[in-house]
């Protein structure tokens, strides 16, 4: 009977945190400094590893962390963290013949050139909030999917967002509004259309300019133009828009996917018999919460070609 168990397994080293500096001299822009969470799980052929005491087919996660240094510091150019994460990949999947896939994970901690009297500093840096992310899977074919994104996003309008004309029942106390403040945290995946090693454009294209340009239109797009913003009816359609508008914007992305927790501004009215309107709602005082919250998601693709 055992023998017809089947096991799917993976291995690898999570939360490997490295970071790499490279020195150019301040007229070439300055230092530059990333600090990465790295994550590698491989698919490695090790089945006496599960089933016995045979270990000799296992990587171990140790020389999985340990490679991750090597590669750092044999990137004497500056590397985006999705090539960085390719080249992990390819590496895993070709020295090990074991080893048919590696998915490689890495969350940047967003340390920012400070400005000092209005100069970018050529070694200064301070951290900054949202937080690029990228997941890639290598296979040994070299066939490949890149999904980049940002975490913890937060934007807040306090004018120009409503909602109303929703279902209204037996359960619902939620009064329509026009007036409102929007507040949430984008977390946002896409995809590249890259699917082999071999079709990485090798300088012409920056995955980490790329993260700068979407993160600009997904939030150009909120908050409308600045002098009047623009009105939001639903969360829902704000995330349809800022989803379309980075399609519209970037042909090479395939997909996006948005969440968007509405994180409420509660109105305040306080008061009661003796005291009645101690303090009436004018649009002014809320109370923040983020417990509940609205949970809205979506992912936008474009139509699959019909060919
Ligand atoms: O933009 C919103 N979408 C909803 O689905 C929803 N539900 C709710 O109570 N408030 C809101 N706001």
């Amino acid at each position: 009977m055992a023998d017809r168990l089947e096991l799917q397994g993976r291995h690898g080293k999570s939360r490997v945190r490295v970071s790499r500096v490279w020195r150019r001299p301040a007229a070439a822009g300055g230092h530059v400094i990333v600090e990465w969470n790295v994550a590698v799980s491989v698919v490695s052929d090790c089945l006496p590893s599960y089933t016995s005491d045979d270990n000799s087919a296992i990587v171990a996660t140790d020389s999985i962390k340990n490679t991750v240094y090597v590669k750092a510091k044999e990137c004497t150019e500056i590397v985006s963290m999705e090539e960085f994460a390719v080249i992990l990949g390819r590496h895993f999947t070709s020295l090990y013949p074991q080893v048919s896939e590696a998915t490689v994970t890495i969350a940047e901690r967003p340390w920012e050139r400070v400005v000092v009297d209005g100069k970018p500093h050529s070694h200064g840096f301070k951290l900054g909030v949202e937080k690029h992310v990228t997941e890639v899977i290598v296979k040994k074919s070299g066939n490949l999917l890149i999904n980049s994104g940002i975490q913890g996003y937060s934007l807040l309008k306090t004018t120009q967002s409503g909602f109303e004309k929703f279902v209204r029942d037996r359960y619902t106390l939620l009064p329509d509004t026009r007036e409102r403040i929007v507040a949430t945290e984008v977390t946002a995946w896409w995809r590249y259309p890259f699917e082999h090693v071999s079709q990485i454009p090798s300088k012409s294209f920056c995955f980490t300019q790329r993260y700068q340009d979407v993160k600009k239109v997904l939030a150009d797009t909120f908050f409308g133009p600045p002098d009047v913003g623009v009105y939001s009816p639903s969360v829902q359609n704000t995330l349809y828009l800022m989803a379309k508008e980075v399609l519209n914007r970037f042909p090479d992305i395939a997909s996006v996917q948005l969440r968007m927790p509405n994180l409420h501004f509660i109105p305040v009215n306080l008061g009661n018999k003796e005291n009645p309107g101690l303090v009436k709602f004018a649009d002014d005082v809320y109370l923040p919460t983020d417990e509940p919250h609205g949970t809205i998601e979506a992912t936008v693709s474009r139509p699959k070609s019909k060919l």
